[in-house]
């Protein structure tokens, strides 16, 4: 395919998510499946378009004054991929399946200055959570919002359990020339965001994915489960499991001693727990699917930490699902409040006198972080919050550097907001919190 019908494809995958409401992934899939002509290379780039569209849609479509797919994916490539309007007009020339030349109105938009736009649209976030944005970021909130509007890299953590760092290490980069060691933390490789025109690297098409060397995991997500500690022995409730990703790099922190004991509300989300576990050789988790009086009757006041991965907005992780970031709503983010503070009020009955409840979210709205911690320590007196990254320092695993960046990011509680500017890593609050003896 030429750029021009790449360019018109994108234009109708964004049309199908945003007036459509289908899922990006769906979207790209149905457009694929409806044109089997198109090779890899195609939808590589036809999705790099897209997800980029999808990530500046504000932006884009104050460039061009209006909000219409053709509008932002034109606005897309005006000012993310750096095309100016005669670029474009060479691009639809002479190609059938390009979309219809490019109007003067359009050639005028293009090279707008943007100076004048409105906070939102600088930051690329919707309207309504202007004043969320800038209480969390203050002066920053246009920075963070840009590069939670960026791409985001893979990251890797090694599972110990199967591999030394440094064999997994050479095994990664054997197969992924560009991978390298986290600045930040010793167990975890980063492959470095690519050009949005190529294909992503496929991190778990490689071997030492398929030998259980290492997962693939937001680098956020591997410093959260840090707060966790890691004397060995410990007795660890993974009190909102999932899919098991923070259980599975629990049971590599604790080596393999002590135990995991691993739930979910929902037992069906519990599903793809199973085979992670045997895959990364984890053999102190045990996974309760029971009602939870049935579960974990016989855990409360014994847990040495209860780590509570809340269900959250996920708007923490906007790179790599921009077009959540413009279907949420505020009942939604009311809704996962109230679950928070559900969720947090019931876990804590686990954690033993002297122990510790981490409160982690991937979200960077105080509403769902900082608020809900203030609110639970407000109502149990018998709960101290504890620096965050002292306890991941306790770890042996964050690099100096590590150290140093997270600490940055300690804010009220000695807790820490990470986000795409600060840490270079998805948006994760974390909140350490122990029970008085
Ligand atoms: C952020 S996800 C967990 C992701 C998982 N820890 C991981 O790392 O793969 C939040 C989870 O909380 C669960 N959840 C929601 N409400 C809950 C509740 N009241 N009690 C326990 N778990 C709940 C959801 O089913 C969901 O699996």
């Amino acid at each position: 395919m030429r750029d021009g019908g790449r360019i018109q494809a994108a234009i109708e995958v964004v049309d199908a998510v945003l007036n459509r409401h289908q899922p990006v992934k769906d979207a790209l899939r149905d457009w694929g499946k409806a044109h089997r002509f198109a090779g890899s290379g195609d939808r590589a780039w036809i999705s790099g378009l897209v997800m980029d569209a999808l990530r500046s849609k504000a932006s884009a479509a104050f460039l061009m004054g209006e909000d219409t797919p053709r509008a932002i994916v034109l606005g897309t490539l005006a000012r993310g991929w750096a095309l100016t309007p005669d670029d474009i007009a060479r691009t639809f020339e002479g190609d059938e399946h390009a979309p219809e030349a490019l109007g003067e109105a359009e050639r005028a938009a293009l090279s707008r200055d943007m100076a004048d736009a409105p906070l939102p649209v600088r930051a690329d976030i919707p309207e309504w959570l202007e004043e969320s944005f800038t209480r969390a970021f203050g002066e920053d909130a246009v920075i963070e919002g840009q590069a939670m509007a960026g791409r985001a890299p893979v990251d890797l953590r090694v599972n110990v359990l199967k591999a030394e760092p440094d064999k997994a290490l050479a095994a990664v980069v054997a197969k992924l020339k560009d991978a390298q060691a986290s600045e930040l933390v010793k167990n975890a490789i980063r492959i470095p965001e690519t050009d949005p025109k190529a294909k992503s690297p496929p991190a778990d098409a490689i071997p030492a994915y398929g030998k259980g060397w290492v997962e693939v995991q937001d680098l956020g997500s591997q410093i959260a489960a840090l707060a966790a500690g890691a004397a060995p022995g410990s007795q660890i409730l993974d009190y909102c499991a999932g899919a098991g990703g923070k259980t599975l790099a629990l049971a590599a922190l604790l080596n393999n001693t002590g135990q995991i004991h691993a739930w979910d509300y929902d037992w069906r989300r519990l599903r793809a727990i199973w085979p992670r576990l045997q895959r990364a050789g984890v053999r102190n988790a045990q996974v309760h699917d029971g009602s939870e009086a049935d579960a974990l009757s016989g855990l409360a006041d014994r847990m040495d930490v209860v780590f509570v991965d809340a269900p959250c907005t996920g708007s923490g992780t906007w790179r790599r699902r921009p077009d959540s970031k413009w279907r949420l709503k505020p009942e939604a983010l009311d809704k996962r409040i109230k679950e928070q503070t559900l969720v947090l009020e019931n876990a804590s009955r686990y954690v033993k006198p002297g122990g510790r409840l981490v409160y982690v979210t991937c979200s960077i709205l105080p509403q769902e972080n900082e608020d809900r911690a203030a609110e639970f320590l407000d109502a149990h007196r018998d709960f101290e919050p504890v620096a965050a990254v002292e306890a991941m320092a306790s770890t042996g695993l964050l690099t100096e550097e590590g150290e140093i960046q997270i600490g940055a990011c300690a804010g009220r509680f000695g807790a820490v907001q990470l986000t795409p500017a600060r840490t270079g890593t998805d948006g994760f609050y974390v909140c350490v919190m122990e029970k008085k003896e």
